[in-house]
Order: C-alpha cells, then structure tokens, then sequence
C-alpha cells in the first residue's frame, strides 16, 4: 500500500490543501519540540549546576511554559484540520461515486450492497488516515530531520546512530504493508460481499421463506461473517505484531543513544546539557515513525475502500454525451452537445444491436425502426426478444454494440445524457417508488408543481380514487419501494409520474401489465390523450394497448431491414416467397392472413 495514493489527490482537491497545512503545522511542531527539548537541557542543567534559584530558571520556565502552550495549539490545530479535511474529502469521494454509478448506470457498478458499504462504512474508514495516519507520516519525515539537524552540530556519535537505526523503522513496515495490504483489501471485499448478500436476503426474505429457503440463506450469512471474522483476526494479529516490533526497534535503538551518551559522559567527553538534549531528543526522533507504524492498520481499511471506490470512478462510464472526435466542426472534441435539436426529431434506430457482457446472445439483435414526432408507437415481439433493452438504449442505460440511434438527425452518443433525460419520461416495467409521500413519488420528474397538477395527474393515471382512500391520501408515506400498495397501484403512481412531467418523449414499459380491464381502459384513454403533440413509444403485449398504437414495430426476428410492417388496422402486399412471421402480440391482432393465389 502506497502510503499516498496520488488518487486521493486527484480525486479529492480537499487532500491537497490538507497536506500543505499538514506539512506547515508539522514543521511548527518539530521546532516546537527541538524547542522544549533544548529548554529543558539548559533548564536541568541550570538547576543541577546551580541549584534551585528561581531567578536564574525563571527566563527558562517561562519560555518552556510558551512552548508546551503552543505546542498544545499546534496539536490541536492538526485535529481540526484533520477532522475537516477527513469530512470534505468524504463528501466529495461520496459525491463522485454517486455521479460515477448514475453514469454508469442500472447494474454496472458490481451491485447496491457493495456500492452501500463503499460510500458509507468504507469511506468512514477514511477518518483514521486522515486523523491520525496522514499527519504522522508528514511528522515522520519532518521531525527526525529537524531533530538531527539539531543534534548531529553538537554530537556527531549520537546523530549517526539515530541516523543509523531510524531507516530500520521504514524498512519494516514497509515489509509488513507488503503483507497486510492484500489482506486487507480481501477483509473489506469480504465485508462488501457480507453486505451484498444481506441486503439481498433482506429484500427477497418473504419469497426465500415461503420456498424454505431462508434457513440456508442464514447459513450462508454465517459463514461469510465466520471467514470475515477469520480475516478481521489475522489483520489484527499482524497488526499487532508489527506494532511490538516496531516498538522494540525503537526502545533498543534509544537504549543505543543512551548508553553511548552515558560512556561519554563517564570519561568526561560531553557535558551534562549536551547529553540531556540528546537523551530528550532521540525517543522523539522515533516517536513519529513508531506512531506511523501503529496507525497504519487503523487507516488501512479506510484506504482499501478509497481504492476500491478510485477503480469504480476509473470504470469507463459509457462514451455518451461527448463528442466524438469527428464530430462536426463547432462542436470539439469531448465537449456535451446540447439537447434543443434532438428533443422534438425523428426517433431512428439504425441496425442497433446490444450484447450485454458475458452473454452469448444478443439482448437486441439488429433492430431497424424510424418513430416520427408525435406518433404512438408499440414494440412488440416475444418476451426476452429486446424490447425494454431498445427502451434502454434509448435512456441511455444500455450502449449499442453495433449501429447507432439518432433523434432528430443527431447521434444519441453524442448528446449529453442527462440533458437527454430532461426531455424524457419512462415508465419502467417494475415501477420504482421511494420512501416518502405519494407526492412526492408522483412529482418525482417534475419537482415544485403544485399540489393541484399532482392531483390532476393522479386522477388521470387512475389512480385519485384509491389515493383518496388512504387515510392521509397523497401525503400517505410509502414504505421501502412502495409497500403498502398493491402492484396495479404502485404502477399506477408511477404513470401519474409520466403525466405530471411534460416531456416530449414517452417511454412506457407495460404500461397496463397489472391492471384489470375496466381500469386498464381508463388508463388506455389516459395515454392516448397524453400522447398528443408527443411521442410516445410503449413496449407492449396486451392486444388492448397494441390496439392503441398508432403502429407497430416488431422487435427481434420479425425486424428484418426491408420486411413490411403492417400498421395496425392495415393490409400489406406481400412478395411471392417471402417467409411471413407474425410476431408475438402482433399476431394476435391479426384478423385474417390471406394468401393469393
Ligand atoms: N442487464 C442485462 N444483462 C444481461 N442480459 C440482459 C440484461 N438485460 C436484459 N438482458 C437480456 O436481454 C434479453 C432481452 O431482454 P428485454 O428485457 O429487453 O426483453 P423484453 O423483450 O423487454 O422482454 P419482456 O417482454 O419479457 O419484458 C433477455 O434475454 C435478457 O435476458
């Protein structure tokens, strides 16, 4: 382990001013303790030689008196700097994780668990280094060489001693931080997969209960804990052993200095205030490299998590939102290109496939489809065949392996996502809500509308009636994702979320799946008035809602570049020879195929 990882300095600007006021403060203690040092020895030696005469010692104390108050300010001055730096640097690693895992994504950041455990106990971890290991690695390099600058002048034996045995410190710990390093990223690996698991076996206890399967899961549990536990242990034994090794290092190379001071002041060859100012000195020369040593461990899992936190933040998110280099001129290189254009054009897929990584088949295979501003549009085809992964494309959560999507002529790859995002509303399959008010579930996209406009929405989604019927209605809380409320509610509350933001581009994912018929006909209308002057592209099985596209787009094997698309209500001619497939829930809304003779 690097005892900087100029990361840090990357990441978190906090980090720089922090050293240089580390660096600043340290070199105010060093002196400091070079001071307090000499004034003791001139002190003692005062007292000693002259007795007790308060008006000889008295310059003395009273400078010592100065020294030990400011040495008390400095120290606490590195506290707080400490303190505050540790917090700043905190917010700011939290807030580019955040940034980063939005960027890159639903699901590509290794899973909400370990994600959870980074941004909160991991980087918690971080107070230890910052606190206590950073300032004493800035005092280990300071102090020893401001003390034997002020020893080696008045006794060259005892400086080259010190000078001798202190590199002995570094070169152990060094050996040890060789060891505990991948321990210690395996300890906090373990911890983010114990979390990982936990947090899953949380969320799916009702199904694992009813399948007999929870006691298992516990089982499991325990035997992450067990093997964290395990690692914890041999971390800390390390740990401490290299803390008493370290220490004795120290101990016999002071016991070194002093038995050399004490021959030399038997034969007469120092003098007593030369000899007290070394014998006061040495352990002080140690005392930083010692405390490095002892704080290492403490901070190592701090910095184990910041690593695992910097390979997250150098994961490529995908290449969208910058120019690409032959982007057309006025637009440079890597620079976002605004939105305005894009938002109300021509919705184009041209040939986009999706390989998900690891997967050996395609999520979409080629898919060729143009969606006109203001058009209803239904993808269809079987289930698994890449219609929520075209949707996904379309948000930016999925990148194409091949082919390209442009709106309004302009390659989405090219756009900034989230300011594409502004200019869209989804529906995703399984709706997520938040903990919090209806209310503020529904005005979610559309923040500081009024109560009225939520209102509005709601009764449109169908959904006022059963709202209403809460005994707090819209400021009914939710528990964790929306429980509480039954599948076709939740889903309805989230489509009142798709009304309520008026956005040009409407992305519904099954809109209708957990609704009966009666309900679903109110909401059918509900999305067809909304529709108008926007375009609207649903992901559909149900004959109802295919029936209310203004056309169809296969999704998967039917798409074929140059087959016929029969709009809905329609007739097509179709070539001699041609293989006919009637895809998914298209096929069902076919009334009658007749071949000619
Ligand atoms: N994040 C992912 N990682 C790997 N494979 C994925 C991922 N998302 C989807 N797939 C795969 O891509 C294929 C298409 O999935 P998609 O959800 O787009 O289908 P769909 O047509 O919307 O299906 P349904 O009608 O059942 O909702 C599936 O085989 C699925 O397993």
């Amino acid at each position: 382990m690097r005892p900087l990882d100029p990361r840090l300095l990357r990441y978190a600007r906090a980090t720089r001013t922090y050293l240089i006021l580390s660096v600043v403060l340290g070199v105010a203690l060093a002196a400091l303790v070079v001071a307090q040092a000499t004034l003791l020895a001139t002190g003692i030696t005062a007292v000693y030689q002259h007795g007790a005469d308060v008006h000889r010692i008295a310059p003395t104390l009273a400078w010592l008196a100065a020294v030990v108050t400011l040495r008390a300010a400095v120290a606490w001055a590195q506290e707080v700097t400490a303190a505050r730096a540790s917090a700043a640097v905190k917010r700011q690693l939290r807030s580019r994780l955040l940034t980063h895992v939005a960027a890159l994504g639903p699901g590509a950041a290794g899973g909400s668990g370990t994600i959870a455990t980074l941004a909160t106990r991991g980087l918690d971890a971080l107070d230890a280094y910052f606190a206590r290991y950073l300032p004493q690695l800035v005092l280990a390099t300071l102090v020893p060489v401001i003390v034997l600058a002020r020893i080696a002048p008045v006794d060259l034996v005892a400086a080259g001693t010190i000078a001798l045995t202190l590199p002995l410190i570094p070169v152990f710990m060094a050996l040890v931080g060789l060891h505990t390093e991948a321990a210690n990223r395996r300890q906090f690996r373990l911890l983010a997969r114990l979390s990982h698991h936990f947090l899953d076996v949380v969320a799916g206890l009702p199904t694992l209960r009813v399948f007999g399967r929870a006691k298992r899961q516990a089982g499991i549990i325990a035997r992450i804990s067990a093997e964290q536990r395990t690692t914890t242990m041999r971390t800390l034994r390390v740990a401490f052993l290299s803390s008493l090794v370290l220490e004795l290092l120290a101990t016999l190379s002071v016991a070194l200095v002093a038995v050399g001071i004490g021959l030399r002041l038997l034969d007469g060859s120092l003098g007593l205030a030369t000899a007290l100012l070394v014998l006061i000195l040495a352990p002080e020369a140690y005392l930083p490299l010692r405390q490095v040593g002892a704080n290492y461990h403490a901070s190592a899992e701090g910095l184990a998590a910041a690593t695992e936190v910097f390979e997250l933040l150098e994961t490529p998110a995908r290449p969208r939102g910058t120019a690409p280099a032959d982007a057309p001129p006025g637009a440079p290189p890597g620079a976002p290109v605004g939105v305005a254009s894009v938002s109300a054009g021509t919705v184009r897929f041209e040939a986009v496939a999706v390989r998900h990584a690891g997967r050996s088949t395609a999520s979409l295979p080629p898919f060729t489809a143009t969606v006109e501003p203001g058009e209803l549009v239904a993808l269809t085809g079987p289930s698994g065949c890449g219609k929520s992964t075209a949707l996904a494309v379309l948000l930016g959560f999925a990148a194409p392996t091949s082919g390209r999507v442009t709106v309004g002529g302009q390659d989405l790859a090219t756009v900034d996502p989230d300011a594409w995002r502004q200019r869209v509303a989804w529906l995703p399959q399984r709706p997520w809500l938040s903990t919090g008010t209806i209310a503020d579930n529904i005005r979610l996209g559309a923040p500081g509308t009024t109560d009225a406009a939520v209102r509005a929405a709601a009764e449109q989604a169908g959904a006022l009636a059963f709202i209403d019927a809460l005994p707090d209605g819209l400021s009914t809380r939710l528990g964790d994702d929306g429980a509480g409320l039954s599948a076709g509610q939740r889903q309805r509350i989230a489509l009142a979320r798709v009304f309520l933001r008026d956005a040009p581009l409407v992305l519904l994912d099954e809109p209708t799946a957990n609704l009966d018929a009666s309900t679903e006909a109110g909401i059918l209308a509900a999305i067809r008035a909304h529709a108008a002057g926007r375009t609207v592209i649903m992901a559909a099985h149900r004959p109802s809602l295919v029936a209310l596209a203004d056309r169809v787009i296969p999704v998967g094997t039917a798409a074929t570049p140059g087959g016929t698309t029969v709009t809905s209500g329609g007739t097509a001619a179709i070539p001699a020879g041609a293989t006919v497939i009637l895809a998914g829930a298209a096929a069902t809304s076919v009334d009658a195929v007749v071949v000619a003779a």
